[in-house]
Formats: structure tokens, sequence, C-alpha cells
């Protein structure tokens, strides 16, 4: 691993010379890098804003700025300054893969750790809405009579529509009746993590023990099961264990469970016991009650006809949706004025200016690829390597990279959850074809015009 200080003066450098000064000053200058190591490069940032913001814009420069220093892949982890509610599920959702012949990670397991649920989610500030009401029932049934009615619960559904939102809630909702329950909300990849960590340090009792003896089991984001045989082998023996007992299940993916490539057919075919809901993007009138109770929260002052402008410009992610709040709000406290709607205007048109059409989603490019060249889009998001889905896949993930905000290990993870150097690679190699390939220009034109916003 380089050395922090040195990369840190190198990061800072790159920023410099790519941002505008105001823009250095505002986002970079209070940063502090606090740690790097097992791939994690730890940031702290001044306030929950610059959390945001960091998250939205400026990890895949972090990724990519390591890169190109340090020749290193590192996931970037950004913290707000002082806080003690550390969000462990999005660190376990990030913790690196452990590369040939390196030591796993020596963090302790998470398993060993009490969850930490996120306080922000939670059923009171869960709005509802045709998308979601639905799912939102489920959540609720399921946590007033855990074990009982839906089990497993299946959320599927787009990137940011809110899964991760109601499982907290569910969980902080029987913690509320049961405050003696055992709650434990892990990503799928922390439970692969853990359960490889426990065989590496002879623990596998005490991994069971603990994953088998709770009263709700959360598990985020199960598509990226797909390929690991062993972890799929280990969630099914837990998964009865927690099911003969009577104990709630709630998992959530971004597919159905038989459009995971490569998960067993006994995990599809228990996962399909239960109930699966979809959520599906929110309608205008959901996504203007969001922002109201978002900017309500956070004591913004926003006139009602600039947050249904804000809700007009995006439609298809929440977790965006949310992001073109900070930014106008970031804006408006960079311009020393109050929120209008020309204000917010100007703020989201400089978004589009960047060259990302904001509100596109990667699932959105995904479907819009797979359907013009004409295969699936487990196919697309899948491993498989023959050349007529290989390209479409690059291409792809070009789109995803060139019209949508998402850090570059976000793009990873969307499709079957590639490493984010895949999908540089994959950048690198559309972006050279298109210098001279005259049909690969026309499709692109074409596939760019299907995903511009109307
Ligand atoms: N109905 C809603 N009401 C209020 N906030 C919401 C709602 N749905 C989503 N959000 C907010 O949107 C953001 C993204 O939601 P969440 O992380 O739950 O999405 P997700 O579906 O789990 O996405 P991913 O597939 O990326 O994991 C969160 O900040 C969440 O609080």
């Amino acid at each position: 691993m380089p050395d922090l200080d040195d990369l840190w003066a190198k990061l800072k450098e790159k920023f410099q010379s790519e941002l505008t000064p105001v823009g250095y000053n505002t986002w970079i200058a209070d940063a502090t890098p606090i740690a790097l190591e097992n791939h994690r490069l730890v940031i702290e940032v001044p306030s929950p804003l610059h959390k945001d913001y960091w998250d939205n814009h400026l990890a895949t420069k972090v990724v990519e700025g390591v890169y190109e220093i340090a020749d290193v892949e590192i996931t970037p982890v950004f913290r707000v300054e002082g806080s003690t509610d550390k969000p462990q599920p999005t660190i376990t959702t990030e913790m690196p893969k452990t590369t040939q012949g390196e030591q796993p990670a020596s963090v302790t397991p998470t398993f060993m750790r009490p969850t930490h649920l996120n306080s922000k989610y939670t059923f009171n500030t869960f709005v509802t809405g045709k998308g979601n009401q639905m799912a939102h029932a489920a959540a609720l049934v399921v946590s007033e009579e855990p074990g009982t009615m839906y089990n497993p619960l299946f959320f599927y559904g787009g990137v940011g529509l809110g899964k991760t939102h109601l499982m907290h809630a569910i969980g902080h909702q029987m913690l509320i009746y049961r405050p003696e329950a055992k709650v434990k909300y892990v990503t799928s990849e922390a439970f692969a993590n853990d359960f490889i960590n426990s065989i590496q340090t002879r623990q596998q009792e005490q991994f069971r023990q603990e994953y088998r003896s709770v009263d709700l089991l959360l598990v985020d984001d199960i598509q990226f099961f797909a390929d690991k045989e062993g972890t799929q082998e280990e969630f099914f023996h837990t998964f009865n264990a927690l099911y003969d007992d009577k104990k709630q299940i709630v998992l959530t993916s971004d597919r159905l469970p038989n459009e995971i490539p490569k998960l067993q057919e006994r995990l599809v075919s228990r996962f399909k016991w239960g109930l699966s809901v979809d959520i599906t993007p929110p309608d205008l009138e959901t996504r203007i009650a969001i922002l109201r109770n978002k900017a309500d929260a956070e004591q913004l002052k926003i006139p009602d006809d600039t947050l249904s402008y804000i809700a007009g410009q995006i439609d298809s992610n929440i977790r965006e949706l949310e992001g073109a709040l900070v930014r106008v709000q970031a804006f408006a406290a960079m311009k020393h004025s109050d929120i209008t709607t020309s204000l917010a205007a100007d703020a989201l048109k400089n978004l589009k200016l960047n060259g990302k059409a904001s509100g596109l989603s990667i699932l959105t490019i995904q479907n819009a690829v797979a359907k013009y060249y004409d295969i699936s889009l487990a196919d697309l998001k899948g491993k498989k390597r023959v050349k007529s889905i290989v390209m479409p896949r690059q291409i792809a993930m070009y789109l995803s990279r060139e019209m949508t905000d998402n850090s570059l290990p976000k793009i990873g993870k969307s499709f079957g959850g590639k490493d984010h150097t895949t999908v540089i690679h994959a950048h690198e190699k559309i972006s050279q074809e298109l210098e001279n390939e005259e049909q690969l220009q026309s499709d692109i034109r074409e596939l760019k015009n299907i995903l511009k916003p109307k």
C-alpha cells in the first residue's frame, strides 16, 4: 500500500486541477485522510452534506485517482467527522475482496460486531406511493408478526428505490415491539466475507452460532451470491435453521431469485416460499413528498414549486433525487442565496453540463442495451464470454460511466458484482474502438438518443 500522506497530497493536486477553486475549497480542502488499509481508503469529511457529495460525485474520482497515482485498487469510505453512529452496513458493503496471496481482512469479523441499523431508515421517514405500497405493507406485517406470514420476505427492484431503507425499518420496528430481539443486518458480501474469515480463523462454530441464533436476519443485495458456491451452501443451511425455528428472514436483490445467475436452484425455490414484492420507481407526487420530508428534516426552506421542479428532473432513483436536493442546497450555500426554482435549475443544469444525464439509472441503460442487442438482461449482467454478449455488456458499462454519476465500484456491482477495474477496461476499450468503427459509433449514438431525458 502506498504512503497515505504522499497519496493524499497527489490526490489533492489532481482535484485542484480538475475542480473550480470554489468547488475545491468547498469539498476537498477540509477533508482528511484517516486510514489506508485492506484496500479501504477512509476519508473524514466535515458534514453529512459533504459525505453525500463525496459519495455521489467524488468517489469515482478517488478510485481512479488512486489507481492512476499508485496502481492500487481501493474502495473509498467517507465518514463524517466525530460521528459515533458508524454506518456499519455501508462499511461492510464495501469490504474489499481479498486478492490472491494476500491475507484476508484482519479486521474483526462482522459477525462479532453488533448490527447498527441506520437511524434514519424507519417507517416514519418512509414515504409510500404506488411503486412501494405493497412492499411497505408487507414490511409492516413482517415486523409485527415475524416468522409467520411471509417468510422469507423478498424485495426486488432497481437501484436506490428504498429496499435497504425498508429492511432497516423492519429491524427498528421489531426492536420497538421486542427490545430483546436479536436483529442482524448484513449485505450478501459481508456474509460471504464473514464466512471466509470464519474458515480462515477457525471460528466456523461461532459464525454459525451467531447467524443461526438471530430473530430477524436481513440480507441485502443477494444478487452478489452469484458465483459464490461455498457461501451459497452455508447460507442454505443458515436459511434452513432459521426457517425451521420460525425466525424471520428478509432478503433484497435487484432482480427476482430465478434471474440471479448461478444461484443454486434449491435457494431459488426457498426464496419463493414466502412473498416476493417488487419496488418500482415513484410517481411525481411521491417524489415531491419524499423531497418535502427530507427538506423538513433538514430544516431547509424550499418553496413547493421548487420541490416540484426538482422532482420533475429525476424520476427513477430516490438516491439521485436526494442527491439533487443536496446539490441545490450546496449551490445555494455557495451563492449565499435562498433556494428558488431558478437557482435549482441552475444547480441542476450544471449537473447536465457535466455530461451526466441526471436521473438515468444503470438499470435503465442495461435494459435499453439488452433490448437493442436482443439479449437477456441476465446475460448482459452475467459472465458469458461470447462476443455477442461481451460487446453489449461493455457498451452498457461504457454508457453507465458516461451518462450517470455512479462510481466505478457501483457500476461494477450492478453488473453482477464485477470489479471496478472491469468497468475501467470496458470504458477504455469502447472509447478506443469508437475512434474508428462506424457501426459502433452509430449504435452508441442511437442508444444515447434512446436514453436521453425526454
Ligand atoms: N419511499 C421512500 N421514502 C423516503 N426515502 C426513501 C424512500 N425510498 C428510498 N428512500 C431513500 O433513498 C435512498 C436510497 O434508498 P435505499 O438505499 O434503501 O435503496 P436500495 O433500493 O436499497 O438501493 P440499492 O439497490 O442501491 O441498494 C435512501 O437514502 C433512502 O432513505
